[in-house]
């Protein structure tokens, strides 16, 4: 056993794998894989890679994110976001070591006033809740070693997420009409996967128990707020917009319907994860602006 630790990052082209490149890449000698190199699809090429590379830490960024889709492929989401999890949940176990897993707002029905905390009772909505719930579960019933990170409304300057398409349409229409009573906190892929890596030495060094740990942007906003930050934004930045001054319309989630249900509050609270981290979680509006000034750039 060398001086480093050996990890092994999957789903490394995703928003959140591929920022975690870069925060995990001075932690360790760091494997990082693609689904083509490792398709949580199939459970023989798991046990290859898992074998091949021996690893001591193993850092989850994969998963079957289509929320909507999802709706009609029960057996494809469940394979992915629970089933490939427990195989490595299981391996952790046997091997002695550490699991790093992401979780979502989606496993609560969203019915509480205030910001959910991490024992709170879960009932989730939706086919990827549902699965992404179980995922956890077989985390936890495993009994590895672990750090779970419940995390919302997830954007990277890199990859598919709200921010962008709303930026996209914005290009497109004069009007929009966009849900104002579903609440969150906008979270992204940088802040996680630097959080990340400061817990995991924690963890690893002894100083933080795992677990499992919301962590998302501080702040709340509805996705009607966030659309108008990143537009406001973007005419500020002098972008060209087909949307008129007035053309973003707040509307109920009833007035859009979607194949998946989402809950009507997202907002988690991570005190825990402050705490026990010694960590401060920025406001929403610093990581979209600093986004979309990347964008702009670019
Ligand atoms: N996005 C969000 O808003 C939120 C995400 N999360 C959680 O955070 C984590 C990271 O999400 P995020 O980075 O945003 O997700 P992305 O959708 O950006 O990335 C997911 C990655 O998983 C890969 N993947 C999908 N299926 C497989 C498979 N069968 N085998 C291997 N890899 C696969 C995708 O590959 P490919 O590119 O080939 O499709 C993609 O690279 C996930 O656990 C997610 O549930 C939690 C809350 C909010
Ligand atoms: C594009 C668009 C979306 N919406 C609504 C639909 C939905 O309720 C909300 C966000 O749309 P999205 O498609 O980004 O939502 P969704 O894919 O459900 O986003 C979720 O992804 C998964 C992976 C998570 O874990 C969650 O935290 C959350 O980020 O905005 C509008 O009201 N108007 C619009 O023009
Ligand atoms: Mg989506």
């Amino acid at each position: 056993m060398g001086f480093y630790k050996k990890i092994l990052l999957l789903g490394k082209d995703g928003q959140v794998g591929w920022e975690l490149q870069r925060a995990l890449a001075p932690l360790g000698e760091l494997t990082a894989l693609n689904r083509s190199e490792c398709d949580l699809a199939n459970p023989d090429q798991i046990q290859e890679v898992l074998e091949k590379y021996e690893p001591e830490v193993i850092v989850n960024a994969a998963a079957y994110t289509a929320v909507d889709k999802a709706e009609e492929d029960t057996i494809g989401a469940r394979r992915i976001n629970a089933d490939a999890v427990g195989e490595l949940a299981l391996y952790a176990r046997e091997m002695g070591s550490l699991l790093v897993h992401y979780s979502t707002d989606y496993i609560f029905d969203g019915s509480k006033p205030e910001a959910y905390v991490e024992d709170d009772l879960t009932n989730p909505l939706s086919v990827y809740g549902k699965t992404k719930l179980e995922g956890e579960e077989k985390i936890r019933a495993a009994l590895c070693r672990h750090l779970i990170f419940r995390t919302s409304w997830v954007y990277a300057a890199r990859g598919g997420n709200f921010a962008r398409t709303i930026l996209r349409l914005a290009q497109e229409r004069e009007t929009l009409n966009v849900i104002d009573d579903q609440i969150g906190a906008p979270t992204s892929a940088e802040l996680i996967a630097d959080v990340t890596a400061h817990a995991l030495r924690d963890v690893l060094s002894g100083r933080a128990p795992g677990g499992t740990y919301h962590l998302a942007a501080a702040g709340e906003t509805s996705w009607y707020g966030y659309a108008k930050f990143v537009t406001d934004r973007a005419r500020a930045q002098g972008q060209t917009l087909a949307l008129a001054a007035d053309g973003l319309k707040p509307i109920p989630a009833t007035q859009y319907p979607l194949p998946a249900q989402r809950p009507q509050n997202s907002r988690l609270n991570t005190h825990l994860l402050e705490r026990s981290f010694a960590l401060k979680l920025p406001h929403w509006q610093h990581g979209v602006a600093r986004v979309l000034d990347e964008w702009q750039t670019n």
